[in-house]
Order: structure tokens, then sequence, then C-alpha cells
């Protein structure tokens, strides 16, 4: 969606214009994206928990599933990957821990549900979320009141 409105790659326009300016358009878009009655799956960039704006706003419109991975298994993912402007440097795999230590909380503050993807195949997380989202929306425990567990872990 950004990359298409900005007519350039994400990593492009970090070097140009530099985060603070792909943070206010990643938060307009968010927020395009998130209000009105559509129905879909977004899967947003990793930074967007950093805004509380952004968080707010997905956890109010949206069932938020936080896909969590340890900084060894995004590193293990995305180590020849070229794309993704804030792994660019030396020592990449510090990053990814610096940035985990950071935003594991805001993850967790913005989501409804955790799942955590370390040694599950990508089918088995499918049916886990498809459950958590059934468990979530049918009728049970939560419409007496209570809220639906926060971890499919
Ligand atoms: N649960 C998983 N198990 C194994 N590989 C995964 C899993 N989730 C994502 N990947 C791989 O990690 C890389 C990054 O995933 P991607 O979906 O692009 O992440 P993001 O949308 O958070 O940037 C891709 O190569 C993808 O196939
Ligand atoms: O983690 C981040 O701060 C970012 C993650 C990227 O999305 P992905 O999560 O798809 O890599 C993209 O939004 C931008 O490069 C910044």
């Amino acid at each position: 969606m950004i990359e298409q409105r900005i007519g350039c790659s994400i990593r492009t326009f970090f070097e140009r214009e530099g985060e603070e300016r792909f943070r206010d358009l990643e938060q307009q878009v968010l927020a395009e994206l998130t209000t009105g009655s559509g129905r879909g799956v977004l899967s947003t960039g990793g930074g967007s928990v950093l805004r509380e704006a952004n968080r707010v706003q997905l956890k109010q419109h949206c069932q938020v599933i936080y896909l969590r991975a340890l900084p060894e298994d995004v590193y293990r993912r995305l180590r020849h990957d070229r794309n993704r402007p804030l792994l660019q440097v030396d020592d990449p795999l510090q990053r990814l821990k610096d940035l985990f230590a950071a935003r594991d909380p805001l993850y967790r503050d913005a989501a409804h549900y955790v799942v955590d993807t370390g040694r599950p195949s990508v089918a088995t997380l499918v049916n886990m979320i498809m459950m958590q989202l059934d468990l979530g929306s049918s009728p049970g425990p939560s419409a007496a009141g209570e809220a639906p567990s926060p971890t499919a872990s």
C-alpha cells in the first residue's frame, strides 16, 4: 500500500526522507485502512506499533494478532533480505534483539491475541489463529462478560 503511494521502495523512502516521514505516512495509511466497515486481513509493518495512536487505532477497530517471533528466528528468516531498512547494519541480529526488547511490550499492548510462531508450521499457525478468532466471536464465556484468552501460544 505505502509503496504504491510513494512510488518507490520503503527502503529508498527511508534513505531519502527519513524514518519520521515514513512513520507519518504509515500512520495515515493505517488510519484509512482501519476506519470504516471493510473486512480483511491487514499485515502491518513491524514498526507500526511504535506510535500510541496506531496501537489505539488497531485495538479499537480490529482483531489484532501478534505473530510473536524471537530475534534468532527472524534473523534466520531474513538474513538474506536486503529490503528491510532497519536491518542493513553490521550486526543485524543485535539490531533484532534491540528491536524485540523495545517492541515486544508494544505488540502485546496492541494485540488481542499473541501467537508464538517459533515451532509450528505455517499451516498449524493459521489453524490456531482461525480457532482463536472463532472462539472470540462465538457466544460462550465471553458473552457472559469474560474476555477471550489473550494468548494462543
Ligand atoms: N511462521 C513462519 N515460519 C517460517 N518462516 C516464516 C514464518 N513466518 C514468516 N516466515 C518467513 O519469514 C520471512 C518474512 O516474513 P514476512 O511475512 O514477510 O514478515 P513481515 O510481514 O513481518 O515482514 C518470509 O520469508 C516468510 O516466508
Ligand atoms: O520494523 C520496522 O520498523 C519496519 C518494518 C517494515 O515492514 P515489515 O514488517 O514488513 O518488514 C516497514 O514498515 C519498514 O521497513 C519499517
